[in-house]
């Protein structure tokens, strides 16, 4: 993993509960102000809003979330501190976290520190007690946006640090999963006797990820986001998986997912995977104004028309038809979920090609465990491709 995003500069906090004014400045000119909670100091990136009211410590390590200051909709956050157990990777990714109302005293028989003293330890620069409730309103009605977080001095001059803002980086075009994926490549083993090898292309992959499978008997060879074919070929893959990920997912080479289909090895994605795999199959992607993220999106199954809450994380989605089929290079294809609040595409379908891929969060950390079956429609698909 690569040092902390270059977007983000800390100082020293004086005392743990001395009151550090803060402001958020969004790149339209709107100003919220408050006070510093984790580190003290100034941060950039993508303002988006979070609706989950639990599994905070799973949003934050979260390497999707690299780049974006992540809002809090739930207004108080922090109640069970952090524990050693939840994170899904070895640190907390988001550019900045924003909350209402944040604990003052833990809870939990788990929790180990405060997440404050987390987010300070980490270097994570956040703002509290603003009104959340306007600020994820005004995102909603105007879509996502760059924003700054500024605590300390020197806030009066709220024009330059809207300069400032108005000159981050945007997350249209970024390409980032080599900044968070594993540089070298790993074995998750398969509890109990292994029945299928995976080869998982780590683009931003959330640890939870290759233990749903590891429970099913794969062992799961994690691979850098700059893998070739030959390296995913050289683990004798029952199957391959394409992670999550941060970023546009208009960047990434598709190099290696068209080796995959072309050679007809089960194929599955999650969300970042889902794009790439729409992307391979010649769909679009584009930006949603505010994207989905949360644990408790309502998604529709299309085959049996079930529908399963979901946890999502995602900005951009997949632009495909729901009334019908497509005929593409690699055969049919069919959408297979789709959000219930909106109408986004959720998952592909290859009806001539053993690949799938949901643009939600099967593995569910945090979230409800509604769409686990995914799991063992993939090792149905490597069973069925060994018969
Ligand atoms: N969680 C993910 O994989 C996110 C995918 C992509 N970066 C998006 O925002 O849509």
């Amino acid at each position: 993993m690569t040092a902390p995003a270059p977007t983000t500069t800390t100082r020293p906090r004086a005392a743990r509960r001395e009151r550090v004014p803060a402001v958020l400045v969004l790149e339209d000119g709107r100003t919220f102000r408050g006070q510093a909670y984790g580190a003290v100091g100034e941060t950039f990136g993508e303002a988006v809003f979070n609706t989950g009211m639990t599994g905070y410590q799973e949003t934050l390590t979260d390497p999707s979330y690299h780049r974006q200051v992540v809002v809090m909709t739930s207004p108080h956050i922090g109640n069970t501190g952090v524990n050693d157990d939840d994170p899904e990777s070895a640190r907390i990714w988001v550019a900045g976290y924003v909350v209402r109302d944040p604990a003052r005293v833990p809870s939990n028989w788990r929790s180990v520190r405060s997440l404050d003293e987390e987010l300070t330890a980490q270097g994570i620069v956040g703002i509290s007690g603003i009104d959340t409730r306007a600020l994820t309103r005004h995102l909603r009605e105007r879509g996502a946006m760059r924003v700054g977080i500024f605590s300390g001095e020197a806030l009066a001059d709220e024009a330059a640090l809207l300069a400032r803002v108005q000159q981050a980086p945007e997350m249209t075009g970024a390409d980032l999963s080599s900044e968070v994926a594993t540089t070298a490549a790993y074995v998750v083993p398969a509890v109990g006797t292994k029945r299928f090898t995976v080869a998982a292309l780590d683009l931003g992959i959330k640890a939870m990820t290759p233990q749903r499978m590891a429970e099913r008997g794969i062992e799961v060879h994690v691979l850098p986001a700059t893998a070739t074919l030959d390296d995913v070929y050289a683990v004798n893959p029952d199957g391959v998986f394409l992670s999550n990920g941060p970023g546009d997912p208009a960047t990434a080479d598709l190099t290696v997912v068209r080796g995959v289909l072309e050679r007809k090895t089960p194929l599955f994605g999650i969300c970042f995977g889902n794009q790439l795999l729409g992307r391979a199959v010649g769909f679009g992607t584009y930006k949603l104004k505010y994207g989905h993220r949360g644990i408790n999106q309502p998604v529709q199954d299309r085959a049996t028309g079930k529908v399963e809450v979901t946890a999502h994380n995602h900005g951009f989605a997949v632009d495909a038809p729901l009334d019908r089929v497509s005929d593409t290079p690699y055969g049919r294809v069919e959408v297979s979920h789709v959000c219930l609040n909106d109408d986004v595409v959720e998952g592909l379908n290859l009806l001539d090609t053993p690949a799938f891929s949901v643009q939600y969060h099967p593995e569910a950390a945090a979230g409800p465990h509604d769409a686990a079956y995914l799991f063992d429609r993939f090792v149905k698909l490597m069973e069925g491709q060994r018969a």
